[in-house]
Parts: structure tokens; C-alpha cells; sequence
């Protein structure tokens, strides 16, 4: 078996002799392409055949996949170890969904006990809110759920239950995470204090933003409903139990989760009670159920037969051996518009390191940037540059076969036949004699064809994968988002790197909190760099300080 250096060498050879450079060609050739090139589970389909690799490369990733152990550590996670070194601790957010009936352990003792404990709490909470027999002070039922968080604690829930609208049966879910008084100030305009419900979610329970807001929030139902309210209209999230008591919330309203759960893979705790209110504890059951059946796959499923594994090693191929930047995920579904944003988060936060596991400069790159919008808004947008610009951007486009509006089959129609002409288009793009062609047979005279022609020119061979599902429903959601988070894994392993720490947010936060008297008094300015202390000094003159 060659080392991860010789693998890595291997690949690097074979991007620029061996691997397919006229991707027409390539299919035209093989008639087997995308039997080749493609993976199920189930309904789930991923083609990745309009990506330049072929069945060689698929051996050489498979080869650094072996020399990067990531079968070894994947096992390794699943089974609790400390696996995030930097902080010493477990990574098992996989417990969150294990419906296996079977233990999982963190030093010798079974977590799963207290995961269930949880779950059964925050069921026994979500009928009783969404039954009307837990109620707001003055006993009216509570119409409206303002989670406050930020960051894992906010993007999760937030993503989830837009997908999921067509499963709403509860309350309607509001999300606040900035610490710009705009956000707080907007959402609870329009919401009546005595049928609104808080969730103060944080993983820490310091986040400066989550307790500005949570304190913010507090007022204005103390102000509108007296003292005695906060313990019917505020319910909280959190590892930090001790420091939950200090708010005022009683301890059958503090839904707990676990150091072992990374904020960015904390949805499926009680970081999802948003969700569970909203669509009810069977159907937050059969999102969990999705989680835990992406993740029997993952660690059953040969590698190519094994989703996450292969968006992990397409996914390396483009950003370590292409060298290609940057990735776009564009979801041909409006519900998933806050995907993109989610995965920023767990792809960026996870593998956006510079040193390996071992404390080494990373040698080469690690994760690229994550970005996106559904489809087809993006076409109309930034496809330009996708299509034509000079860098070449990978797209992962995600699909419902269905939707959840029959009566609109037409629109769904237009959807999927959209999405697959836009990785059609990729792949294919147009030659100079296609753009000739085509503008003769419109009629136009052949110099407007000279001077035209050349900027209708689509070099092709651009790559994207491509997800199709049946339909989105809360199995399909947890099945998406555990695919996802193992990608994310599967890559952090051939980077080398820890996907699960997350030092380098800790800097600017330290320097707001510095910051801040600076910003409110003035004093200190001048020990600032120069831009620093002239930005507070302007901002302060601006406000009348
Ligand atoms: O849940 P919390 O402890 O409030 O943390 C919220 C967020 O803040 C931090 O800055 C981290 O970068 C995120 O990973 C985390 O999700």
C-alpha cells in the first residue's frame, strides 16, 4: 500500500496525464460512464460522473482514503474516542441519532441513557407547548418560538425548519442571533409577550450575542408580563447547566446536550427543540432517523458504493489536486435556502485549519470556501461567472424528484429540467463552430457572427455532482445533513487535520471584548493601531459621543 505522501504524488501525477480532460469525449467513449461514476442509497442518487476522474482515479482516491486511515478513524469516532484531540474530548454526535437500541460509550459508560433522557424531555415539553397545556402566564397557548443563538446554535434549527415547512403542525419558529439590536427589535415586532415562548440556546451559555439577546428578550417580557413570567415564557438549551440556573429558568425547562456534541453537529440534540415544536417529536424522530441511516451506510457501504465517502474524495480531488478554491452547493429547492449558509458553517469552521492534527503546517491547502443559493434563483445571478469566468467552481446541486405541491407538478417540472441542464451545460458547455452554427441558423449575417460568436463560447469540462432524492422530508433532511457532516470528516482525514476544534474565532472575540469599553468611552483609543482608533473615534463622533 503506498504512504499518503505517494498517494497524494500519485493523484497529482494522474490530474495532469491520466484523468479525462474532454468530458463529451469521456462519456461518448464509455458507454458505462455513469454506471461507474454514481452511488445510491436508496432513493438518494449521487452522480459524480461529469467530473473529470475516471474509474483510475477513483483507485488512486480510494488508495489515499487507505493511506489516510479514514476508515480506521471513522470507526474510531463512532466508538467515542477523544478524537478531537485539541480539546480532549469525544465526537458523537452519531449518538444523537444511534435508533440501534445499542450502547455507545464515552470512557466506560453508556451515554445513550441520558440522549433518551433528553429526548424524552423535550417531547414531553414540545406536546405540551404545542397541545396548549403549557401555556404562557396569563394561560394563553403560546402561538410564537423565538430561538435565540448563534452559529451551531442557530443555523441548524433555523435551516431545518424552513425545509421542513410543509411539516409544520406547531407554532411558528422565529431565530434572533445577531447582536445587532436590528435583529431582536424586527422579530419581536409583531409578537405578543403572553403567547411568546424564548429558547436561550448555547452550547457555552457565554456567547456574548446569545446573552445580549437572551437578557434583551427578558426585559421585554419582565416589562409586559411582570417578573413571575420568565418561568412560562423561557426555556433553555445548554451544556453549561450551572450557568442556565443563573437566568432564572427552572430546571424542568433546561434541555441539556453534551461536550462530546460540536455546536456546528448539535441539531440533532436538544439544540433541535425549535424543530421539534415545530413539526412535532414523531416527525423530529424520522429526521433523526435519517441521520442514523446515512450513518450505517457510511460505515457499511464499500467506498464506491459509499456516499459520504465519495463527496469527501470528489471533494478533495477538487479543492487538494485541482486545486479549484472554492465550492458551490446550490439546492434546486427553496426550502433549502438556508443549506448553503449551514454548511458554511460546518464545512468552513470544520476544515478551514492550518496545522495538521500533529500541530504541523498543513502541507498544500485544506477545506475550500462553501458557498451558494437555491437554484433557480442562483442562474440569474452568479451562473455567469460558473459557466464562464476564469476560475473553475465545482457545483454540488441537490433535487427533489417531488415536491410537496402536486398541484404544481408543472413548476417542479421546470425545476428538475433546470437543474439537470445546468450540470448538462457544465460538462458539455458550446465550441466556437456550436456558436457559429447556431447563430447562422437564426439568420444572423456572418461578421455579427465573428464578432458574437466567440463570447457564446462555453469551454465545458466544468465539474459538478449532482444529489436527487424523492422527496424532502424529515428522513430525506437528516439523511442530507448527516451525508454532509461525514464528507466533512472524510475530508478533514486526508487534509490531516482536526475537523472538530475551532481556535481561530477565538481571536476576534477576545478583541471585542477588549473592544468594547474602548467603543463605549473612548479611553484606550490611542493604544490601538492607527485604523483601529480612528474607525472608534469616527463611529463615536457619528453617535454624538
Ligand atoms: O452555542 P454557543 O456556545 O453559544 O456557541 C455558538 C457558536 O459560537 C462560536 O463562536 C463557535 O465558533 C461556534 O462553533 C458556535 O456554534
Amino acid at each position: 500500500m503506498p504512504s499518503k505522501t505517494e498517494a497524494i504524488a500519485a493523484l497529482r501525477a494522474h490530474a495532469s496525464t491520466g484523468a479525462p480532460n474532454d468530458m463529451r469525449a469521456a462519456f461518448a467513449s464509455d458507454e458505462g460512464r455513469f454506471a461507474a461514476h454514481h452511488a445510491v442509497l436508496d432513493d438518494m442518487l449521487l452522480d459524480w460522473s461529469k467530473c473529470r476522474v475516471n474509474t483510475e482515479t477513483l483507485g488512486l482516491l480510494e488508495a489515499l482514503a487507505a493511506a489516510s486511515k479514514v476508515e480506521e478513524r471513522r470507526d474510531r469516532m463512532f466508538a467515542g474516542e477523544r478524537i478531537n484531540a485539541t480539546e480532549d474530548r469525544a465526537v458523537l454526535h452519531t449518538a444523537l441519532r444511534n435508533r440501534s437500541g445499542e450502547a455507545v460509550t464515552v470512557d466506560g459508560s453508556d451515554v445513550m441513557s441520558d440522549v433518551n433522557a433528553v429526548l424524552a424531555a423535550m417531547a414531553d415539553f414540545s406536546h405540551g407547548i404545542r397541545a396548549g397545556t403549557l401555556t404562557g402566564s396569563n394561560g394563553g397557548a403560546i402561538t410564537d418560538v423565538v430561538n435565540i443563538g448563534i452559529g451551531g446554535s442557530d443555523l441548524g434549527p433555523a435551516m431545518a425548519v424552513l425545509a421542513l415547512a410543509p411539516y409544520h403542525d406547531g407554532p411558528g419558529c422565529h431565530f434572533v442571533s445577531n447582536v445587532d439590536g436590528a435583529h431582536i427589535a424586527d422579530t419581536l415586532d409583531g409578537l405578543d409577550p403572553a403567547t411568546t415562548l424564548f429558547i436561550v440556546a448555547s452550547k457555552t451559555f457565554t456567547t456574548i450575542e446569545t446573552m445580549t439577546n437572551a437578557k434583551t428578550a427578558r426585559s421585554w417580557v419582565v416589562n409586559a408580563l411582570g417578573e413571575a413570567a420568565v418561568s412560562s415564557h423561557f426555556c433553555a438549551v445548554s451544556t453549561a447547566l450551572d450557568k442556565v440556573d443563573a437566568f432564572g429558568i427552572p430546571e424542568d425547562r433546561i434541555f441539556g446536550f453534551w461536550d462530546w456534541v460540536g455546536g456546528r453537529y448539535s441539531l440533532w440534540s436538544a439544540i433541535g427543540l425549535p424543530l421539534m415544536l415545530a413539526i412535532g417529536p414523531e416527525k423530529f424522530g424520522d429526521f433523526l432517523s435519517g441521520g442514523y441511516a446515512m450513518d450505517r451506510h457510511f460505515r457499511e457501504a464499500p467506498t464506491r458504493e459509499n456516499l459520504p465517502m465519495m463527496l469527501g474524495l470528489i471533494g478533495y480531488w477538487h479543492r487538494a489536486i485541482c486545486d479549484y478554491p472554492s465550492r458551490a452547493v446550490i439546492p434546486y429547492d427553496q426550502r433549502l435556502a438556508r443549506l448553503p449558509v449551514y454548511l458554511q458553517q460546518l464545512d468552513m469552521e470544520s476544515n478551514g485549519k492550518g496545522v495538521t492534527v500533529t500541530g504541523e503546517p498543513v502541507d498544500g491547502v485544506s477545506g475550500p470556501v462553501v458557498w451558494g443559493e437555491p437554484g433557480t434563483n442562483g442562474q440569474h445571478a452568479f451562473f455567469q461567472l460558473i459557466h464562464q469566468g476564469t476560475d473553475i467552481i465545482p457545483v454540488e446541486f441537490l433535487v427533489a424528484a417531488n415536491s410537496h405541491e402536486p398541484g404544481l407538478r408543472h413548476h417542479h417540472d421546470l425545476l428538475l429540467a433546470n437543474c439537470f441542464a445546468q450540470s448538462a451545460a457544465l460538462m458539455a458547455g458550446r465550441t466556437l463552430e456550436e456558436a457559429k452554427a447556431q447563430m447562422a441558423s437564426k439568420g444572423v449575417d456572418g461578421r455579427a457572427i465573428d464578432e458574437i460568436a466567440p463570447h457564446r463560447v462555453f469551454s465545458g469540462n466544468r465539474p459538478s455532482l449532482t444529489l436527487v432524492y424523492d422527496k424532502l422530508d424529515p428522513f430525506t433532511l437528516g439523511r442530507i445533513i448527516a451525508l454532509y457532516e461525514h464528507r466533512v470528516f472524510v475530508e478533514a482525514q486526508l487534509y490531516g487535520i482536526n475537523a472538530f476544534d475551532q481556535w481561530g474565532v477565538e481571536l476576534g472575540k477576545e478583541l471585542a471584548t477588549a473592544l468594547l469599553p474602548v467603543v463605549e468611552t473612548g479611553e484606550g483609543a490611542s493604544e490601538r493601531d492607527g485604523s483601529t482608533a480612528a474607525l472608534v473615534a469616527h463611529a463615536r463622533s457619528l453617535s454624538g459621543k
